[in-house]
């Protein structure tokens, strides 16, 4: 397959502020590719570059094939881009911003049109500035998708969206993914790439710590799970069980702090054959993750390896 998106050596540097640093990273055509890292580790920056709207310090983008900086009016006219903020007239209505956007893009299917309007249940008879975050967001997305582009560049899409337009967002995904057209997609929250994308950046502190199949995010997944028991715990339950990275008995003696990287399902059964009676869990967001990692990295740094 032929790439689609392709970074070479791409820095950005704000004056002494690092934005990213010697970014090396290619798409292909057709893939849903996510790009994760927790906020102020680069996505905007380099997407903003992909657009051409940051000239890189060093290196270069290209979008198929084309120079993203040099290029850059061929480039937009290949891709549907959400940016993370947007600035639209404020007096105009959702369906006047759509309509002069579609008429820059030398016309779009009307049909389409009102058919995205309709799945994101979205009102274009208000003005802009009367929308709520979710609103803005869903003026966005139709005006990314409208007409159909190769390549979809969505700079944090489910931001400010409920969870029945997640879902809608989320179909539109897999129907673009059919149609064998590429996204790329930023996001600082790891079940949405996971539920979205088949390949995943990992960037962090402006430089991309791993590159990798969606399905291999399993591995660096935690739990964080309190596990309570009728009876007296003990740490030795859970002493044999494969990805316990940490275990913790409370001072009441009957409750099991535990942290767990991959399958919940031993543990579970180790709950219930101990009769647990209540068990909490809560995953823990990328920022956290990657606080943890790197504190442990510092303290064993040759006993981890995120690759
Ligand atoms: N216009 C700017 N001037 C100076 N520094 C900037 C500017 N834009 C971004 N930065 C810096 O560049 C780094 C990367 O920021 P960027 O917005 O690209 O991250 P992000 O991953 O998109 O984060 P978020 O999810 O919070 O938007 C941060 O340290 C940020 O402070």
């Amino acid at each position: 397959m032929s790439a689609m998106i392709q970074l070479q050596h791409l820095t950005k540097t704000y004056g002494r502020q690092r934005g990213i640093q010697d970014i090396q990273l290619q798409v292909a055509e057709g893939e849903v590719f996510g790009f994760l890292g927790p906020n102020g580790a680069g996505k905007t920056t380099t997407i903003r570059t992909l657009m051409g709207l940051l000239k890189p310090t060093s290196g270069q983008a290209f979008i198929a094939g084309l120079d993203c900086w040099k290029e850059s009016t061929a480039v937009k006219r290949l891709v549907g881009y959400l940016p993370g903020e947007f600035a639209l007239d404020p007096t105009l209505t959702g369906a006047q911003i759509l309509s002069y956007l579609g008429h820059l893009r030398g016309g779009v299917d009307q049909n389409y049109v009102r058919q995205l309007i309709e799945r994101l249940d979205f009102d274009p008879s208000k003005r802009f500035r009367d929308y709520s975050r979710g609103n803005k967001q869903k003026v966005g997305l139709v005006q990314a998708f409208m007409h159909k582009p190769r390549l979809l560049i969505l700079d944090e899409p489910t931001g400010g969206l409920d969870p029945l337009n997640q879902q809608e967002f989320y179909k539109l995904v897999q129907e673009t993914h059919a149609e064998g057209r590429t996204i790329f997609l930023s996001s600082h929250i790891l079940p949405e790439v996971e539920h979205t994308c088949d390949r995943v950046a990992i960037i962090r502190e402006g430089q991309i710590i791993q590159v990798n199949e969606v399905a291999r995010l399993k591995d660096f997944k935690q739990h964080d799970i309190e596990i309570t028991f009728q009876q007296p715990a003990t740490l030795e339950w859970f002493a044999q069980i494969p990805g316990v990275l940490n275990s913790i008995l409370e001072p009441n003696g009957h409750t099991i702090r535990l942290t767990t990287q991959g399958s919940l399902q031993p543990i579970i059964q180790i709950a219930a054959q101990h009769e647990a009676y209540n068990i909490l869990t809560h995953e823990p967001n990328l920022e956290e993750i990657f606080l943890r990692f790197y504190a442990n990295e510092a303290a064993q740094p040759h006993k981890k390896s995120l690759a």
